[in-house]
């Protein structure tokens, strides 16, 4: 069975309109007009058993609708449905018991009371037996090392430390699949790599299906096997990141700091034969050599190094992921190639040697099941 099966899904919102000035209100009051929004525009896509996937989008693109029909908090306009076999907004008493959901944004924690006591409420409420709630919490509790924060209330806890909690108020009751709205925003790389090390745990030891959007894109590299990415509300790409970095990268830049400066002819026959390379000097003591994928840098690095030319320092320039993501947002299509943009990263010489809960919190986003 599919952990969730989405085909043809589309969510359209209607927004009233305001007219201008005290004319426009009084009129506003007696004929109201609405424009149609369409926040999710016709999506399919498919998530098995286990799979870590990036839901990532503009601002706006539509992957907290997306989320919230999958969490049956919004009913779909149209198309079909399916999160673990459940139609999530029709079946929600039983479907809620199976998934976890961290809205990053906002919490499903209480946030006077201490954080046990909301997980003890959260157990009553997912129906956990005492004994297997213990035992979950208690691995939780050591993992995400909460020991010390389980009497304080909520309020009183830092960005980081409520993030962790709910993470563990999300899975008490053992879910098989986990929706993740922005887990990481506005926390400090610590915490951010702390929480995607226990990630990766959980899916691999638990199988947790988990569904993750985010801005962060190494978020995305550090965990998932797979992204699909939209904009304005449809899907423009779905696959791996590696895929889609290969398909828009076209080459890297290797700029080479010598001690003596190698004539341009020399430097172009130390490269002779691999295809595609060519060199610019930069300045009296800095080269740059750039070269197309096809081509490895060990070996273009090689005939470099091995040529006992005398260099100082070496820059690696690779395409930057973020980079990427970003000319494929403005220009609306991950099936174009762009044109490349790099960022720099360097590398020295001898560096290179070497819930119920969640619709309770939500209610107000809550929709009811249309009626026919
Ligand atoms: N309840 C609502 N009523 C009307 N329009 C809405 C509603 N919720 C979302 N929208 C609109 O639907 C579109 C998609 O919004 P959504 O929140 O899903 O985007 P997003 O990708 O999650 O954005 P962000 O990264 O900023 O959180 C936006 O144009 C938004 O204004």
């Amino acid at each position: 069975m599919l952990a969730i099966d989405v085909r043809d899904l589309r969510k359209q919102f209607q927004v009233q309109k305001n007219r201008e000035g005290l004319g426009g209100a009084l009129k506003d009051l007696f004929k109201r007009e609405y424009n149609d929004i369409t926040a999710v525009n016709d999506i399919t896509f498919q998530i098995p058993q286990g799979e870590i996937c990036g839901y990532i989008g503009e601002n706006g693109a539509g992957k907290s609708t997306t989320i919230k029909m999958l969490t049956g908090i919004l009913v779909p306009t149209s198309g079909h449905l399916q999160v673990n076999g459940y139609v999530p907004y029709k079946e929600r008493e039983k479907f809620v018991r199976e998934i976890g959901v961290v809205f990053g944004q906002r919490s499903q924690l209480w946030w006077d009371i201490g954080v046990i006591e909301s997980f003890q409420l959260l157990r009553k409420v997912y129906r956990v037996p005492e004994a297997e709630f213990r035992v979950r919490l208690d691995e939780l509790v050591e993992r995400l090392h909460l020991g010390d924060l389980l009497n304080r209330p909520v309020r009183k806890l830092s960005l980081g430390q409520r993030m962790r909690c709910e993470l563990v108020a999300s899975l008490l009751h053992n879910p098989s699949i986990v929706f993740l709205d922005e887990p990481t925003i506005g926390l400090d790389i610590v915490v951010k790599t702390e929480i995607r090390e226990f990630l990766k745990k959980i899916n691999r030891e638990h199988g947790t299906t988990i569904l993750l959007t985010t801005h962060d894109l190494q978020d995305i590299e550090a965990l998932c096997s797979r992204v699909i990415m939209l904009d304005d509300g449809r899907i423009i790409y779905d696959g791996s990141l590696e895929e889609l970095k290969s398909r828009w990268r076209k080459g890297r830049e290797l700029q080479f700091q010598f001690g003596e400066m190698p004539s341009h002819d020399v430097l172009k026959q130390l490269t002779e034969g691999l295809e595609g390379v060519h060199w610019t000097i930069d300045n009296e003591l800095t080269a740059t050599m750039w070269l197309p994928h096809e081509v490895n840098v060990s070996d273009a690095l090689a005939r470099v190094v091995g040529s006992r030319a005398d260099i100082r320092d070496i820059k690696i320039t690779e395409t930057n992921t973020d980079d990427i993501v970003r000319e494929i947002y403005q220009s609306g299509s991950a099936s174009t190639e762009a044109t490349e943009k790099l960022s720099q990263s360097s590398v020295t010489a001898e560096a290179v040697n070497e819930a119920v809960k969640v619709p309770v919190a939500a209610a107000s986003d809550r929709e009811k099941e249309p009626q026919s």
